[in-house]
């Protein structure tokens, strides 16, 4: 990890782009320009903040989010890689993957010729994470901040033989209350219910969430809006590189059962997020490389 100074001088860009520890010792990126504000903790890669000018956070952070290495944000776009949810074989290792628990290196910022803000974040494999892991791989996170937020991870297999891996970018949103929103975009879609093992089919156009809830609609890659009368908002979540979308709240119950979640928090977000995992693994050929996006802004 390279200290503040160091950032500073190999990678701000002035009126734009710093660094600052924000959190406990935790060093974040920060973005302003023209369309919006940032910020990007460099443990996780993980955005904290999405704020285009003229409307609150689009992003949710837990208020009791710990901010310490070893553990993971609370909030925000966690970077779930290689695997996404339990381990398959070994309960011990960590959930959703190692990627959300490691610093990323900064590899380069740069202004577009539109006025946004792009960072290009790299991971690549290690001793560390052969720990958890046997393979060798390059991720790159390539963030560009605009008018809408476009998180891209793209992952390349370094190593000489094939792997699978499982990924997602599973954003929180910032909502005015769970029981005003309602979520467009998955009439007709199978899902996995995974708090009632089995697989349904969405029949209602607009879905209202009024208790916990845990969804992996398969074989989707449609586009999502979150609408909220109330925050006078629609979100427009897009995604490319992904087949299943994960929508999660925990609902009271099992919110107050999070210890880095306060137990009114299931009111204040849903996670919508690009995944693959289950029947949507991705098989990647040695010096193959897969992207997958999340796309991330108010409906026009
Ligand atoms: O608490 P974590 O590890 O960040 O996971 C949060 C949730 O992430 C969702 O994607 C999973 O479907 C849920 O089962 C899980 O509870």
């Amino acid at each position: 990890m390279i200290d503040l100074d160091t950032l500073d001088e190999k990678f701000s860009i002035e009126g734009e782009v710093g660094f600052a520890e924000l959190e406990n010792d935790l060093v974040f990126l920060t973005i302003s320009n023209k369309y919006a504000d940032a910020d990007i903790c460099l443990y996780g890669g993980h955005v904290t903040s999405f704020r285009p000018h003229k409307t609150m956070d689009l992003l949710w952070m837990s208020p009791d989010s710990m901010f310490e290495v070893g553990k993971p944000i609370r909030g925000g776009i966690p970077v779930c890689f290689p695997w996404f949810g339990p381990h398959k074989s070994d309960p011990q290792k960590p959930q959703h993957g190692f990627a959300r628990l490691m610093y990323w290196n900064v590899a380069e910022t740069a202004t577009t010729p539109t006025g946004e803000t792009r960072v290009r974040l790299q991971l690549s494999s290690s001793e560390e994470t052969k720990n958890y892991w046997p393979f060798d791989f390059e991720a790159e996170l390539d963030i560009t901040v605009g008018s809408k937020l476009n998180v891209l991870l793209k992952v390349t297999n370094t190593s000489n033989e094939s792997f699978e891996f499982g990924s997602a970018l599973h954003t929180y949103f910032y909502l005015s209350g769970i029981e005003n929103i309602g979520i467009e975009g998955l009439q007709g879609t199978t899902y996995y219910n995974q708090l009632n093992p089995g697989n349904e089919v969405q029949e209602e156009a607009v879905l209202h969430i009024r208790e916990a809830l845990t969804r992996h609609y398969l074989d989707t890659e449609a586009a999502v809006v979150i609408s909220d009368p109330v925050f006078r908002r629609r979100i427009l979540v897009e995604k490319t590189g992904s087949k299943v979308t994960t929508v999660w709240n925990p609902g009271k119950e099992a919110c107050a059962t999070i210890g880095d979640l306060p137990d009114d928090g299931y009111e204040s977000f849903v996670c919508v997020e690009a995944v693959n995992a289950f029947n949507n693994l991705i098989c990647l050929a040695p010096g193959a490389t897969h992207e997958t996006s999340a796309i991330i802004g108010l409906e026009a």
